[in-house]
């Protein structure tokens, strides 16, 4: 299966690069000032300084805005979908990491992977949560590029060690098989070596509306928000 050639056509109101550039920018801007916020030992006074002036900030940036997060579009240049509200790798969510996925020649997806102290969970490393949050993206990612998009059924994690912050780690993932409408899927965040830390397996099912999609399923999926 491959998707539909008109989808392209549906996909690409996109906004344009520069814009989505300026958006990239400013949600890093977020995520820095969510670390800084984690980490901050200023006095406090200072810090309800600073929360003032973040809330003044968050105004401005409400004076116009969408009613839903922002959906799968093409660059300006047709070539690249991407996902930019993504909370996993998504440029314009400063909630994501953001995880850049690449494809390999073989169709199963690699990124780097670095957490940081915002992800704490137990002491001195990262929460297990955020982990399997980017494991079921790396998944999802390579049921599309292995086979075709799907939603995630059934994942299962292996904690087998600790994972550090702060280090570069390597995520890949693998398509293995389909039935039907459920695909399985593998994956593992690494150490650059190779050494396992977290391991997960997942059952992917494309939903029925979502084979041979259709223009009218991704218009509803991607409109903008009125006034847009
Ligand atoms: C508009 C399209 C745009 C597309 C653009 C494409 C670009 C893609 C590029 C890049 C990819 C990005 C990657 C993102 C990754 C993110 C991944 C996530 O986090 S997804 C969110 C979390 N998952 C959910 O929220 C699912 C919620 N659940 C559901 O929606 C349904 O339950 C669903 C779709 C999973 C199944 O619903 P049914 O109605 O199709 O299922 P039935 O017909 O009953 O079952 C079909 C078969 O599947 C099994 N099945 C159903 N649910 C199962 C489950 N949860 N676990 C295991 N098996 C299940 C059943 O037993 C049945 O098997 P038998 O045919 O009888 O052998």
């Amino acid at each position: 299966m491959t998707l539909d050639l008109d989808l392209a056509d549906a996909l690409s109101r996109a906004e344009g690069d520069a814009r989505l550039a300026a958006l990239a920018a400013l949600a890093q801007q977020a995520r820095d000032l969510i670390d800084a916020v984690a980490l901050t030992d200023v006095p406090g006074d200072e810090i309800t300084a600073v929360a003032g002036e973040i809330a003044v900030l968050s105004e401005r940036l409400r004076a116009t805005m969408r009613d839903r997060p922002r959906s799968f579009q093409l660059t300006e240049d047709q070539n690249t979908l991407i996902d930019p509200g993504n909370a996993v790798g998504g440029v314009a969510n400063p909630h994501a990491l953001p995880l850049v996925v690449e494809v390999t020649p073989e169709r199963t997806v690699r990124a780097d992977v670095q957490f940081r102290p915002v992800h704490a969970g137990p002491p001195g490393f990262v929460h297990g949560g955020v982990t399997s949050m980017v494991l079921d993206q790396l998944l999802g990612e390579a049921v599309a590029a292995g086979h075709f998009p799907a939603m995630t059924g059934t994942l299962t994690i292996r904690y087998r060690r600790p994972v550090p912050y702060g280090e570069p780690l390597v995520g890949t993932a693998e398509y293995t098989h389909s039935e039907g409408r459920k695909s399985w899927v593998e994956g593992r965040i690494a150490l650059p070596d190779g050494t396992p830390l977290v391991e997960a397996t997942g059952l992917f099912i494309t939903p029925s509306a979502w084979v041979g999609l259709t223009i009218a399923d991704v218009e509803e999926a991607t409109a903008p928000a009125a006034g847009q």
